[in-house]
This record gives C-alpha cells, sequence and structure tokens, in this order.
C-alpha cells in the first residue's frame, strides 16, 4: 500500500502526480493526456511500462473499464485510469457495443470494421435509421484496491461514406448530433469539448480532481 494513496487517506483526491493510462490505444491515450493536460497531472502510458494488456471478460462498459484500470495499478503501483468505450447502433441493437475494438480484428482494420457497420444497417432495409451513440466508461483504481467509474455519452448519426482522418478507430463515420462534420473531420479540441469521453471525463474531475 503507498502512503500517498493509502486507504487511510479520507478524501481520495487525486493530487499532481502520475497516473498511469492503463489503455494500449494510442488515440486514446492522445486524447486523456490532452483532457489531463490543465490538472498538471503527468500521464504515463501503459506501453510504456510494459502493462500487459487483460482480457475484456466484463459485460458493461464500466465492469471493463475497472479491470484494466486495477490491474494496472496493482502492478504499477501507482493509481490507474482506464477507458472502456464504444459504438451502439440503434438499428444493430446497441452493436458493435462492448466489441467495438473486436469488430476490427487482429489487425485493428477500423475501414473494414466501419463497412461492416454500415452493411449492417442497410440491411435492415431502406427504414431502418442511422441513430448511433458513444460510450466512454472510466475508471480510476488506487493500488490499495479503491476504484471508481464514470460513464459519458454522446449521441449522433452514422454517416458514410467515411468522412475525415483526424480521431480513431470509427470516428470518420460518426457525426455528433448539432453539427454537420463528422468526429473525423473534427478538430481535437472540438471532439474534446463534446465527446463521450469528455463527457465521463467531466464526471470524474468533479469527483475526484
Ligand atoms: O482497451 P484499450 O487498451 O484501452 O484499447 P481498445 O482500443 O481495445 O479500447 P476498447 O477495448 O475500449 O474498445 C473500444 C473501441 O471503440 C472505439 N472507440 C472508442 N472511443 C472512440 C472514439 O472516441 N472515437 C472513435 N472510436 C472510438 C475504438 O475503435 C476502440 O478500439
Ligand atoms: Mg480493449
Amino acid at each position: 500500500m503507498s502512503d500517498e494513496y493509502g486507504q487511510e487517506q479520507a478524501i481520495r483526491k487525486l493530487k499532481p502526480g502520475k497516473l498511469v493510462i492503463a489503455s494500449h490505444n494510442a488515440g486514446k491515450v492522445r486524447e486523456i493526456a490532452a483532457l489531463l493536460g490543465p490538472y498538471g497531472i503527468e500521464p504515463i502510458s501503459a506501453a510504456s511500462l510494459d502493462l500487459p494488456e487483460p482480457e475484456e471478460t466484463g459485460t458493461t462498459f464500466i465492469a471493463n473499464a475497472e479491470l484494466k484500470a486495477m490491474q494496472a495499478a496493482d502492478l504499477s503501483g501507482l493509481p490507474a485510469l482506464a477507458d472502456d468505450s464504444g459504438l451502439c447502433v440503434e438499428a444493430l441493437n446497441g452493436d458493435p457495443g462492448l466489441f467495438s475494438a473486436r469488430w476490427a480484428g487482429p489487425d485493428k482494420d477500423f475501414g473494414m470494421a466501419m463497412q461492416k457497420v454500415w452493411d449492417g444497417v442497410q440491411a435492415k432495409g431502406p427504414d431502418a435509421g442511422h441513430g448511433a451513440h458513444f460510450i466512454c466508461a472510466l475508471s480510476l483504481a488506487w493500488p490499495d484496491g479503491h476504484v471508481e467509474a464514470f460513464e459519458g455519452r454522446v449521441d449522433g448519426l452514422l454517416v458514410w461514406p467515411p468522412r475525415g482522418a483526424n480521431g480513431f478507430g470509427y470516428d470518420a463515420m460518426f457525426q455528433p448530433l448539432g453539427h454537420d462534420i463528422s468526429f473525423g473531420e473534427m478538430d481535437p479540441d472540438a471532439k474534446h469539448a463534446m465527446s463521450h469521453r469528455a463527457d465521463a471525463f467531466a464526471q470524474l474531475v468533479k469527483a475526484v480532481i
């Protein structure tokens, strides 16, 4: 148990210091580091610590975020922040959802994954809606086993063909409600102002920073 983050600490404010970003997705690590920017917290990536990628056996975004954060905190001895997220498509009953990364296969081919999403919606017929949302669960875990989690969401529409080279994953086929450009076409700062990750992060900041 570390002194700084021990069980006896009544208020678990995240003091400026080191925080492991328990993700192996470079796009997420970049976004989380940008969100942490104003708080004077030094992010350390799981990859730079050679942390293993745990199997995501949870049945909810929060469960998966918690298992990733708890493993990284346990192995590193530092507080760790993990993100489990995904694209939920209404016409596909919420798929790919928890399996958003897995739909891209071992080569992480999101061109193929986006095509699969679009083909799935087309197969539902001409009346299928294009509504979708992203969910992001952020979990913060301390080496003593304490863990908290926050869930954010952004609603939008699927667009086809994919547009823009910014962002990562499914960004090029997702247009947030009230906007006429996709996340793939948006400046990173604009995405950070409205994304599912920003929503979850705002809740985390309120609770612990
Ligand atoms: O588990 P870690 O190591 O964090 O990395 P991952 O890529 O496997 O991440 P997830 O298991 O949470 O899978 C979520 C997938 O959902 C997609 N996704 C999540 N947030 C996104 C965003 O902001 N924009 C586009 N796609 C996103 C993206 O393709 C991710 O690979
Ligand atoms: Mg993953």
